[in-house]
C-alpha cells in the first residue's frame, strides 16, 4: 500500500509522470480523491486531464511514479477495477450500427447486476431516446449514452472525462443532480472539465493543472472566498489613494477625484470600514467570479495551500 493511503482514499497518485517523448503529458502529480466526495479535475486544453485519467485506468502506463485506486493497483488488478468504476471517456467512439438500447444492454450484461430499469431511468432524466442508433446520434446525444453507462451499476468510484461536453445548460444541470445524489449515496466522484462554472456547484474541492502539473487543490467553497473582484466607490468628495492603499487584500488602487476603482482579493470588509470614513454616494461590486480566481491561479501560481496539505 502506497504512503498516505487510507480506505478513505478512493484515488491515490505519487509523483504520477507520463511524456509523450519530450511533450509532457502529467508530471509527478501528487492527488488524493477522498472517498464520497466530488473532485473536480481542472486545466485548459492539454493541461494533461486525460493522460491522468488514462493513467488511472491503466490505458496509459506511466513513466515514473504510481497511482492507486479504491485501494488497488491499476495494472495488475485492472478488470476488477474496471468493473467497481464508472468511467465515461472524452472522445466516444461507437463504430456500430447498434441502437442506444442495444448497446446500453450489452454494457448492462457485461457488468452483471444492473437492473434495466437503471438504464431506462437514467435516460428518462437525461432525455435520451433508447430506440436510435447511436452512430448517428449528436455529440450531446452519444454523451448522454456515456453517461448512462457510467452510471446504471451505481460504482463505488466515477472518473468522467470532460462529462459536461456537448450538454446543453439543462442536461448539465440533471448531470450535476446525478452527481450531488451520487455523493450522497457514497459514491466518490473525479470530473475532469475545463471549465470551472460547470463543476463548481457539485464539486467538494477542485484540482487545477496547468502544463502538465498540478497548480492547486482547494475546497470550492474557499475559492469562493478568494475571489478576486473588482469594486468601484463613489464618494461625496475628493479622496485620498494613500487611504486605501495597503488594507488587507486590496490591491490595484486607482483614484479619480471622487471615484475610487481597486480590486479586492478576498473579504471587503476592510475596503468598506475605510471608505465608510466618507460619504458614500455608490460602490459598484462585480459578483465573486469564480472563473477569474481559477485564472488567476494561472497567472500568479498561487494557491498550493490545500495541495501542500493533501491529506490532511
Ligand atoms: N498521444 C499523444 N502524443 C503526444 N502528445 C500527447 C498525446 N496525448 C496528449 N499529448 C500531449 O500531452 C499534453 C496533455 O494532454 P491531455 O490530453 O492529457 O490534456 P487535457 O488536459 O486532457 O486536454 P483536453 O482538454 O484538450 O483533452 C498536451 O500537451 C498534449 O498535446
Amino acid at each position: 500500500m502506497l504512503y498516505g493511503m487510507t480506505s478513505d482514499t478512493a484515488v491515490l497518485t505519487e509523483d504520477l509522470t507520463k511524456f509523450y517523448g519530450s511533450q509532457r503529458g502529467i508530471e509527478k502529480l501528487n492527488l488524493d480523491v477522498r472517498t464520497g466526495e466530488v473532485m473536480g479535475f481542472l486545466g485548459p486544453n492539454g493541461a494533461g486531464k486525460t493522460t491522468t485519467i488514462r493513467l488511472l485506468l491503466d490505458f496509459l502506463r506511466p513513466d515514473r511514479g504510481h497511482a492507486r485506486i479504491l485501494g488497488m493497483d491499476p495494472r495488475r488488478d485492472k478488470a476488477t477495477l474496471h468493473r467497481q468504476i464508472g468511467y465515461l471517456p472524452g472522445e466516444l467512439a461507437f463504430p456500430g450500427r447498434e441502437t442506444a438500447a442495444d448497446l446500453l444492454r450489452f454494457f448492462a450484461d457485461a457488468r452483471g447486476d444492473v437492473p434495466w430499469t437503471a438504464v431506462t431511468s437514467l435516460a428518462e432524466r437525461l432525455d435520451l431516446d433508447l430506440s436510435r442508433p447511436v452512430r448517428a446520434m449528436s455529440k450531446g446525444n452519444k454523451q448522454k449514452v456515456g453517461l448512462v453507462q457510467a452510471f446504471m451499476h451505481q460504482p463505488a468510484l466515477l472518473i468522467l472525462d470532460e462529462p459536461t461536453s456537448g450538454l446543453d445548460p439543462l442536461m448539465q444541470q440533471e448531470f450535476l443532480a446525478m452527481v450531488r445524489e451520487a455523493r450522497d449515496a457514497g459514491q466518490t466522484v473525479f470530473m475532469s472539465s475545463h471549465v470551472l462554472a460547470e463543476v463548481q456547484s457539485a464539486a467538494d474541492r477542485v484540482a487545477i493543472v496547468r502544463n502538465g502539473q498540478l497548480a492547486a487543490v482547494e475546497k470550492v467553497e474557499s475559492l469562493g472566498r478568494r475571489a478576486v473582484r473588482s469594486v468601484e466607490i463613489h464618494f461625496g468628495d475628493p479622496v485620498h489613494a494613500s487611504e486605501f492603499t495597503g488594507l488587507p487584500g486590496v490591491t490595484g488602487v486607482e483614484v479619480a477625484g471622487p471615484v475610487l476603482r481597486c480590486t479586492v482579493d478576498g473579504r471587503l470588509d476592510p475596503l468598506i470600514k475605510a471608505a465608510a470614513r466618507h460619504e458614500v454616494i455608490d460602490l459598484l461590486s462585480a459578483e465573486p467570479d469564480l472563473e477569474e480566481t481559477f485564472l488567476s491561479y494561472y497567472y500568479t501560481g498561487e494557491g498550493t495551500s490545500d495541495a501542500a496539505a493533501a491529506g490532511a
